[in-house]
């Protein structure tokens, strides 16, 4: 946590007047903890450069610490900049997920390759997040784990220093990130890595394939021809030296400020090519009535403050919906209401999604119903009240997003915002042309 942040009840700024800022957001958290953990199975040292500091990653780099790898964290011309040096992969350890999605789906196959037990345990809440499937793949390939009830946190992984691998069949229509950990360290298995997703269809996928391509800048080859399966070749892991690219469905909530606001936001160094989902985002904001440029500096979008309604299947690109969900909640002058399909599966993410934005939406008089696979927000007058957020930092986010609208917004427990941008009072502060 950014000891300048705001913790507790935080008043959301609304926004007086358009907006013309330019926001420079940090490295994608997806980007960063993928580096991260093929940085720790290398045969040697890796140079991460503007990797995102936040909770996610620094729980990342403390697990791969307590498992033995060396991580030197400095500033560099004033960007973070990490050294990590693998080493022999050892047990015990006991790993703190805290909340983040990566860390305790990425690590057990890595735990795996480790010699000796390594516990994992987490939030409260991530001991409800869905496990089994990753859990009963990597029983599958040989490895030992133990629960301590049902197959999810707190488990211990009891590793021999090697995973004999092969192919397994897994139903990942729960989260995409079930199969990108089993690629991610399937290179280090004897015989590599076949994973078969069996199952309603696999959300997320872009998520995946930036695992595989993350996965072939290490030199690793992986065969993806074949819906549904993916196939890594036994090999080492090549060192990097990768600059991290802006996380873009961090930097969502910032251009949909154009539009709520009015005005323009622009993001420097938004990639031309990305296997990034935040990128969907340049369609989305197009649909809802806003002027999307990206060219060699960066993207901007303008917006003249209303927005569109949108019918929307966000089932690639979960991550984004509830900013989505924030801007459909203001488009209260459409003639239609807004439908987000596709995203049944964000039910298991930080929290129950789908819930907490209808509660806290409909809390603050928006008139939005679950369905079976999504959300239906029909338009209506907002006002003020408190938005509970859940520990999860896309909720403060898309409150941040209404209450530059809707005056006396409380954004409940702002800090929980840190899970991936621990900076996002002071950058929303700073579009606003306002301290943070
Ligand atoms: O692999 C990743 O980095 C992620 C995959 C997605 O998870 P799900 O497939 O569980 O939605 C995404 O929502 C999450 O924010 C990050
Ligand atoms: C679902 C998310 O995170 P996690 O990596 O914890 O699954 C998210 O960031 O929206």
């Amino acid at each position: 946590m950014d000891p300048h942040s705001p913790t507790g009840d935080w008043p959301a700024p609304t926004a007086d007047t358009p907006i013309d800022a330019t926001v420079a957001v940090p490295g994608s958290k997806s980007l960063t903890n993928r580096y991260a953990v093929l940085a720790a199975l290398a045969t040697d040292a890796s140079r991460l450069t503007r990797p995102l500091v936040s909770r996610d990653t620094t729980l990342m780099v403390g697990a791969l610490r307590d498992l033995g790898t060396q991580v030197t964290q400095e500033n560099v011309d004033d960007e973070p900049s990490w050294l990590i040096e693998p080493q022999q992969l050892r047990g015990p350890a006991g790993i703190d997920c805290g909340l983040a999605g990566t860390v305790m789906r990425f690590l057990p196959p890595v735990a795996a390759l480790a010699d000796g037990p390594v516990r994992f345990d987490g939030d409260p809440h991530a001991r409800k997040r869905p496990m089994a499937p990753v859990l009963g793949a990597l029983r599958a390939l040989g490895v030992d784990i133990t629960t301590e009830g049902a197959d999810a946190l707190p488990f211990t992984v009891t590793g021999t220093g090697a995973v004999r691998g092969g192919k397994v069949v897994l139903d990942a229509s729960g989260s995409s990130q079930f199969v990108s950990a089993l690629l991610l360290a399937g290179a280090r298995f004897e015989q590599g890595v076949t994973v078969v997703h069996d199952g309603k269809p696999l959300p997320s996928l872009p998520h995946v394939q930036m695992t595989v391509e993350v996965l072939r800048d290490a030199g690793v080859v992986v065969d993806d021809m074949d819906a549904n399966t993916w196939h890594v070749e036994p090999s080492e892991i090549s060192a990097l030296e990768v600059s991290v690219e802006p996380d873009l469905s961090n930097a969502a909530a910032f251009l949909a400020a154009a539009l709520v606001a009015g005005g323009r936001v622009r993001v420097p160094g938004w990639p031309q090519v990305t296997t990034q989902a935040g990128d969907t985002m340049r369609d989305i904001l197009d649909a809802m009535g806003a002027e999307v440029v990206l060219d060699r500096d960066g993207l901007t979008v303008s917006g003249t403050g209303e927005v569109s309604a949108v019918d929307l299947d966000l089932h690639d690109v979960g991550e984004l919906t509830p900013v989505v969900a924030a801007l459909a909640a203001l488009a209260a002058l459409a003639d239609s209401p807004s439908q987000l399909r596709g995203i049944a599966h964000l039910r298991g993410h930080e929290t129950d999604r789908l819930a907490a934005l209808r509660t806290e939406l409909n809390g603050l008089g928006g008139r939005v119903t679950e369905t079976d696979d999504g959300l239906r927000i029909e338009p209506a007058a907002l006002h003020a009240g408190t938005f509970h957020t859940y520990g999860d930092h896309r909720m403060v986010m898309a409150a941040a997003v209404l209450g530059l609208r809707v005056p006396g917004v409380v954004i409940e427990d702002v800090a929980t915002v840190g899970k991936t941008l621990p900076t996002f009072t002071e950058l929303w502060g700073r579009m606003l042309g306002r301290q943070g």
